[in-house]
């Protein structure tokens, strides 16, 4: 089956001529990190992995306004961890953008290559390992899981993106579709991380205005995105993060497929106790 090519960061440091011309920006909306900004000088590092290095990408801020955080994670040949998560109440998507890696969950063992897309709840015993002869390079999304009574945790899947048919948008002449790996009416999930993928020519063609919060890595080609109140172009390799209710809207502007991994909240109520006003009206 054809596999996919995706932008993978390869590190590196830039050069010392290089012209101080970065597209990133943070804005109260909206941030950009460019693919440049992913070099290794900004790389982290994490308990309990070895051979492992990481560029974090996003993570809660101001306690109740972002939900998740995303890295790209690097592990080096024979790399890996047998405590890869140490949040028992995090749920995680783990996504291979290069290589391949050996995912051990609740026994089992998945060997993952690239398209390859792990759920794993909260509480799931995991870990993974590179035995291959070559670095792999994967996205990781992290959030803390919102429990509801009455509704279970949902059971944790690998899979691979080949493997899942898009869902048109209607009406686009199939310019538009989504690679969704759960269900959008399935009550047990809380976030999802899907793929769009927009033909050349596509478009969002009005600003999207929504509760949900994203994070968008670009996986392949280039696009404009209208985000709050700028035009700005992004390609393979870009993330970008939007704050809830940030206005967005796109159109693939390149010879090629535009495609992105797309973050969201969603199925659960807000938490009205972040408001001032709701803690002086409780007793
Ligand atoms: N920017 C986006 O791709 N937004 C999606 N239509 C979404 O909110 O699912």
């Amino acid at each position: 089956m054809a596999r996919n090519t995706y932008y993978a960061p390869t590190g590196g440091l830039p050069p010392q001529t290089q012209l101080i011309n970065d597209r990133a920006v943070f804005t109260e909306a909206y941030a950009i990190i460019p693919k440049g900004v992913m070099s290794d000088i900004v790389t982290s590092f994490l308990p309990f992995w070895d051979n492992t290095r990481l560029w974090v990408i996003a993570r809660p801020m101001s306690g109740f306004a972002e939900t998740f955080s995303h890295y790209i994670m690097e592990v080096s040949p024979q790399g890996g961890s047998d405590r890869p998560e140490l949040d028992s109440g995090a749920e995680g998507v783990l996504f291979v953008v290069e290589g391949e890696m050996t995912l051990t969950l609740e026994g089992k063992v998945h060997q993952m290559q690239t398209g390859g897309y792990a759920f794993l709840p909260p509480g799931t015993n995991w870990s993974l390992k590179n035995n291959s002869d070559a670095p792999v390079r994967f996205h990781w999304i992290r959030k803390a899981y919102e429990f509801v009574d009455g509704i279970e945790v949902p059971e944790a899947f690998v899979t691979n993106e080949n493997d899942i048919a898009p869902t048109p948008m209607p009406d686009t002449n199939d310019a538009w579709a989504t690679t969704r790996f759960v269900d959008s009416a399935d009550m047990r999930h809380d976030m999802q991380v899907n793929i769009v993928t927009f033909q050349p020519g596509g478009v969002i063609p009005f600003d999207e205005t929504h509760v949900m919060e994203h994070g968008l890595y670009v996986l392949e080609g280039k696009a404009v995105y209208h985000l709050n109140q700028d035009w700005v172009e992004v390609e393979a390799g870009d993330y970008m993060w939007l704050r809830a209710f940030c206005p967005q809207a796109c159109y693939a502007s390149g010879p090629t497929r535009f495609r992105y991994l797309l973050y969201k909240d969603i199925n659960r109520h807000m938490v009205l106790n972040a408001s001032p006003a709701y803690r002086g009206n409780r007793k």
